[in-house]
């Protein structure tokens, strides 16, 4: 009996044992599953935050609610650009009303923008105001990158500015060259204004060799004096601020007009187009002969063909035709003229500049000549003043701005989708730890052969880099020389009485001179005939 209830007893402890056991197992596996669903928890939380967590975003100066920093915006964006990348490094981010805007300022950063990820920012951030425009979606400069654009650039820099078309125009060139020349004979002794003088000059040219060789006479020159009144228009509109640029949501309303007006402008382009191109086509490949009596093809003769042609796949269309020629006349004047008074004004501020410039030319071409286009592969002194100018006023300080498509990372900041970035190729051609005596003017820095602006050095590329490089190179590398060897072998040039040259620049859609530069010719060949 007693060993029963021993038995039971200890049945009893054991079975009260094994519940108590039990009890505190589950206990501890209830902890040790909920420390390790926390410690999963904690380590994917944490792995995946150091997958996610992106680059900070690059430095900005402080802004207000809404408008950010667009009040404190100072017209000469160039040098502000650079002030801001002094205080706050080489990418400095800018909110633009609802907009984003990056600034890049070191050769670094520019050769990951234009070279590292040069695809991805081989977008363009189209302005509102251009979107008026009827061909403005559809020329080089602001065509998404994709096929169409690539058509045109191929159009562009293959077939019209390739040398062999380019030498065919040399005639067209010529004629305008010419008559500047005589033009400023005729004003031999008094006061010129250069600037004007230039962009009349680059003007006539680019419009000469669009459409020269089919309309003649008075009515190119009635031509050109309408295309020049509507492209100012077009340049003081594209100047104003637009609010519309700032806060796309609003660009529906046009708030200040500026789209419409645009749209009249672009209209009145479009009439002007038409005529020339029902001229043309009316003439059915009948070519004019220039000055020379040489057949002169223009570029529109050339586009009408290659429509014709036809490439199946990305059509050359008529509003491709028109926006090409736009591209030429907007894309090359301002930014070739600008840069040869620039040229003009540096070399007339340092007169052994002049000396030499002038001693090269009457070895090359001598004084009982006229300067032409063959000679200007011999003029390497010159070239370097023609390299000079471009560093120190690049004619686009901060490029045509680029958009990347996607976000990305550059100087190990994040750069957002979309957004607009400016290059200062400004502030890099006057950076003293890439350049000795970054401000003076010094043709000879050049003459090594040192620097190129084919866009492989990040340290000078006044055309821009990469694949939207300028368009425009081959011609005006032509126009610049062409033009300055002209006015420096035919004329001396001195300032009015009591005048000192005024090298400050303004910014604008292209960089200027704030005040122009107004000078006198003085005629420096012997016969006469030579300025007819
Ligand atoms: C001194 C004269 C010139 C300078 C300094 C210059 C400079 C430039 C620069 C910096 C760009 C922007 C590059 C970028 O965004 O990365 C550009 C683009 C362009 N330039 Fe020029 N340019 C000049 C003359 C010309 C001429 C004469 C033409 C036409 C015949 C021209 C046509 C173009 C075109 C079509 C583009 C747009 C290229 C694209 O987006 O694919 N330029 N130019």
């Amino acid at each position: 009996m007693k060993l029963t209830s021993n038995i039971l007893q200890n049945l009893r402890n054991s079975s009260f044992n094994i519940r108590e056991t039990a009890e505190i197992d589950g206990i501890s596996i209830t902890l040790f599953t909920l420390c390790a669903t926390f410690a999963l928890i904690l380590y994917s939380w944490k792995y995946t935050k150091s997958k996610t967590t992106k680059p900070p975003s690059p430095p900005s100066p402080p802004g207000l609610p809404l408008v950010g920093n667009l009040p404190f915006l100072d017209p000469e964006l160039h040098t502000y650009f650079a002030e801001l990348a002094r205080k706050y490094g080489p990418i400095v981010k800018l909110r633009l009303g609802n907009k984003m805007g990056i600034v890049v300022t070191s050769p670094s950063t520019a050769h990951e923008v234009l070279k590292q990820h040069d695809i991805n920012f081989a977008n363009r951030d189209v302005p509102a105001v251009t979107k008026a425009l009827s061909y403005g979606p559809y020329d080089i400069v602001w065509s998404p990158y994709g096929p169409e654009w690539r058509m045109l650039r191929k159009v562009c820099v293959i077939k019209m500015l390739s040398n062999t078309t380019l030498d065919s125009v040399y005639g067209l060139r010529r004629r305008e060259v010419r008559e500047m020349v005589s033009y400023m004979y005729g004003r031999a002794g008094t006061a010129v204004d250069v600037g004007e003088q230039m962009f009349l000059t680059t003007l006539n040219v680019i419009t000469n060799m669009s459409w020269g060789g089919t309309v003649q006479g008075s009515e190119r020159a009635n031509l050109g004096a309408e295309f020049r009144q509507v492209i100012s228009e077009i340049t003081q509109q594209l100047v104003k601020p637009n609010i519309s640029e700032f806060y796309p949501s609003l660009a529906r309303f046009d708030l200040q007009g500026i789209a419409k007006k645009m749209k009249g402008l672009s209209w009145k382009i479009e009439k002007m187009l038409d005529k020339v191109i029902d001229q043309r086509l009316e003439m059915d490949g009948e070519s004019v002969e220039n000055n020379n009596g040489k057949e002169c093809k223009d570029f529109l003769q050339f586009l009408l063909r290659l429509k014709e042609e036809g490439d199946s796949k990305t059509p050359l269309t008529m509003i491709h035709v028109k926006a090409l020629l736009m591209d030429m006349v907007v894309g090359g004047s301002e930014t070739t003229s600008n840069s040869i008074e620039f040229a003009m004004a540096e070399v007339m501020n340092k007169q052994e500049v002049m000396r030499r410039a002038q001693q090269e030319l009457e070895e090359v071409v001598g004084k009982d000549k006229i300067v032409e286009e063959s000679h200007i592969h011999k003029l390497p002194y010159l070239y370097a003043v023609m390299k000079e100018v471009l560093r120190l006023h690049p004619a686009l300080p901060l490029l045509v701005p680029h958009c990347p498509s996607e976000t990305c990372t550059v100087g190990g900041y994040t750069i957002p989708k979309g957004c607009r970035v400016f290059v200062n190729v400004w502030a890099i051609h006057r950076d003293p730890s890439v350049w000795e005596n970054p401000l003076e003017f010094n043709p000879d820095r050049f003459l090594n052969g040192k620097w190129d602006y084919s866009g492989s050095d990040f340290s000078y590329f006044p055309f821009g880099s990469g694949r939207r490089i300028c368009a425009g190179i081959a011609m005006a590398e032509r126009m610049f020389m062409y033009s300055i060897a002209t006015l420096l072998h035919s004329f001396d040039w001195k300032l009015p009485e009591g005048e000192k040259v005024d090298l400050t620049e303004k910014f604008g859609i292209v960089l200027k001179l704030k005040n122009p530069l107004v000078a006198i010719p003085t005629p420096r060949l012997s016969d006469p005939t030579l300025y007819e």
